[in-house]
């Protein structure tokens, strides 16, 4: 049981893993709401945090100067009073490749509602496994938060890959007045594609070259004459740190639309299949029709919570991350779901947002 005042949020629902405590501690720092989150991470064969959770507590609670109990690697309950957010310029490392996205993914809501525009400096993963590559929150994340009011500047100055981490990525946001919802029902038609494909490292740009053009040949089918067009690039040495290999490629629609595939490669799978696996998962989302592919589906939730009026997102098959993204959310704030099902394909997610103000500014 939480303590009065408190509001308890079981961190093994649904998905159960780390973004329900992203997602609740934003909402947390923002809202001036007390949370305990118990069963962390329940629903993943490593409970409890990991460095790249606790470091994105650690990151939220300095913001707004809140408390935080229970934060230590393994941790599976952790309690957080927020404060007022402060703008300022903040660091955060995971000290691994936990990805710095993540990082993002929790802090950048909030900046929003500081008093002045604020600096993150964040360490760890660029292209990270089971979250955004940074290139997928620049190119597909970015420009469509603009679209909600959202504002801010991405740099990375170096990449970091797993095991080894050492990426950084420096970001500036400017605070809002509150955001504005967002229509995204009309898919319109692919207009053309663009990615890229990099390696780091002792990796040979061959590597790259190969995954390009595998994505290339599987995205062409049925697709003569689309405009496809894939950069093929080795990191220079003092920009990367360690070796990886990946893949982004990002479709654009006429009405604005971004949808991606994405891949990472690892040591005994080919450059081929990392190429076609990412084409494949773009293919996927292409086909469903949708205004925002399988993961910005859960990654808008929470502007869509905040924002002044009514959302529409038409979307693909709801994921599993969508309806925890949206649990919480209804958990924490007085915002109204609703999902309209048009197929098995098909799904129109409508929120009613709260209109939150930034009173500091
Ligand atoms: N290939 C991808 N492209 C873009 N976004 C991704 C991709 N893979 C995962 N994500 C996003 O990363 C987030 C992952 O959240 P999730 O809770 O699974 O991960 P986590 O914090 O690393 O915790 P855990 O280790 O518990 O899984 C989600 O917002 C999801 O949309």
């Amino acid at each position: 049981m939480a303590a009065a005042g408190v509001i308890l949020i079981d961190g093994g629902a649904l998905e159960g893993g780390g973004q329900i405590l992203r997602n609740a501690a934003a909402l947390s720092c923002l809202l001036g709401q007390p949370i305990t989150v118990n069963n962390i991470r329940a629903g993943r064969s490593n409970p409890g945090l990991r460095p790249q959770h606790l470091t994105g507590l650690q990151l939220i609670s300095q913001l707004c100067g809140g408390k935080l109990s229970g934060v230590n690697v393994g941790s599976t309950e952790i309690t957080f009073h927020p404060g007022p957010i402060k703008a300022g310029s903040y660091t955060a490392d995971t000290k691994t490749a936990g990805s710095i996205c993540l990082l993002m993914q929790a802090a950048l809501p909030c900046l929003l509602f500081a008093n002045e525009r604020t600096q993150l400096s964040l360490r760890g993963g660029t292209n990270a496994e089971m979250a955004p590559q940074v290139d997928y929150t620049m190119m597909v994340f970015q420009p469509i938060a603009e679209k909600f009011g959202m504002k801010f500047e991405c740099s990375v100055k170096r990449r970091g890959y797993y095991p080894k981490g050492g990426g950084e990525v420096v970001t500036t946001s400017h605070p809002v007045k509150s955001l504005t919802a967002v229509e995204l029902i009309d898919r319109g038609n692919v207009t053309n594609i663009f990615g890229r494909a990099f390696v780091a490292g002792v990796l040979p740009i061959k590597v790259a070259h190969t995954m390009a053009q595998s994505a290339e040949r599987l995205l062409r089918v049925g697709n003569a004459g689309l405009a496809i067009k894939i950069e093929a690039l080795k990191e220079p040495e003092q920009s990367a740190v360690g070796t990886g290999t990946g893949i982004i490629l990002v479709a654009e629609t006429s009405t604005g639309c971004l949808l991606a595939g994405s891949a990472l490669g690892k040591k005994g799978v080919p450059a081929e299949k990392v190429g076609a696996d990412a084409a494949q998962m773009l293919i996927d989302n292409m086909k469903h029709g949708g205004c925002v592919d399988e993961y910005l589906q859960d990654q808008l939730i929470l502007l869509m919570a905040l924002a002044r009026g009514k959302s529409r997102v038409l979307c693909g098959p709801i994921t599993l991350h969508t309806e925890t993204a949206i649990h919480v959310a209804k958990l924490l704030t007085q915002a109204k779901f609703n999902r309209e099902k048009l197929s098995d394909m098909s799904n129109i997610i409508e929120c009613e947002g709260i209109g939150l103000e930034n009173t500091q500014v």
